[in-house]
């Protein structure tokens, strides 16, 4: 009989914390060694008191059982987690390029290259999900990180659930990414990814979310109403793509496994990949 490979127990001991790495919603992420095997990974600090404070332990304990069982490119992977008396642990993939929405602040916008890839990659990691009848709700440039290749790493699984569901938990942050059918609190299911998308297409190429208002009620408007602006500067590919996934009617969303040949996707799929980490080393 092969012996399975041993579950190790992790304890803060088995790390050489190294730098903070930023600020999750909850807590705080360091890169940390493996010291037995050199593995560097990110690993999430939060206090127990906290959790229970913010009442998300559920949510918490759903995270953990949910992104353990993942296994994708586009998916950062959960290794596993362990607590002590006041705090929870969860050991995460690190992220080689860090967070998305800091790439996009910083550069404004990505070109059709640059967001028909990152579009193609998510699409590919919430195909993988929905098959799985795993829907994220929470898709925001917040929620996405950069791997060390410049792959998108889907993160922050704290609101996914399995469908069909209709949300309990009251919602807080930003609406901008909400589709009709959940600010309208309805009944939804995994067609809400796919009015993420939508919006994070959009994001990507304009630089701000389209149904941004400074108050929530004028948002939520826009979003009922589907009060879509698509600037001239964005190319007629990427427009139709938008559209097709910002449909009031979920039955209407452009489907996840038609994405990799839209036309958008096709005309600016590169001859190769970019691997950025290997053309430095190439020099
Ligand atoms: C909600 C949340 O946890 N947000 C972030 C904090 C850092 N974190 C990371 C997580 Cl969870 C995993 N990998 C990361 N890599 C980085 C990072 C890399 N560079 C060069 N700069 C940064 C920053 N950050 C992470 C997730």
């Amino acid at each position: 009989k092969q012996p399975s490979v041993p579950v190790r127990q992790y304890s803060l001991s088995s790390f050489e914390i190294g730098r903070k790495l930023g600020k999750g919603k909850f807590g705080k992420v360091y890169c940390a060694r493996d010291k037995a095997t050199g593995y560097v990974c990110a690993l999430k600090v939060m206090e127990k008191k906290e959790l229970i404070h913010f009442k998300v332990e559920k949510q918490f304990r759903r995270e953990i059982e949910i992104q353990s069982n993942l296994r994708h490119p586009n998916i950062l992977r959960l290794f596993g987690h362990f607590h002590d008396s006041e705090r929870v642990f969860l050991i995460l993939e690190y992220a080689g390029q860090g967070e998305m929405f800091k790439v996009l602040r910083k550069k404004g916008r990505f070109d059709d290259v640059l967001a028909s890839q990152y579009i193609c990659q998510i699409a590919s990691a919430l195909s993988y999900l929905h098959k799985k009848h795993i829907i994220h709700r929470d898709l925001k440039p917040e929620n996405l990180l950069i791997g060390l290749d410049g792959e998108v790493k889907l993160s922050d699984f704290g609101w996914s659930v399995h469908t069909p569901t209709s949300r309990r938990t009251t919602m807080c942050g930003t609406l901008d990414y909400l589709p009709p059918e959940m600010v309208e609190a309805k009944d939804h299911d995994s067609r809400v990814d796919l009015w993420a998308l939508g919006v994070l297409t959009y994001e990507f190429l304009v630089g701000n979310p389209p149904f941004e208002e400074p108050a929530h009620k004028a948002t939520y408007k826009r979003i009922s109403k589907v009060d879509l602006k698509i600037p001239p500067y964005v190319s007629v590919e990427a427009a139709d793509l938008i559209r097709r996934l910002l449909q009031h009617q979920p039955e209407r969303r452009f489907p996840l496994d038609q994405i990799p040949d839209h036309p958008w996707i096709v005309k600016n799929r590169p001859y190769w990949p970019t691997n950025n980490a290997a053309d430095k080393k190439s020099g």
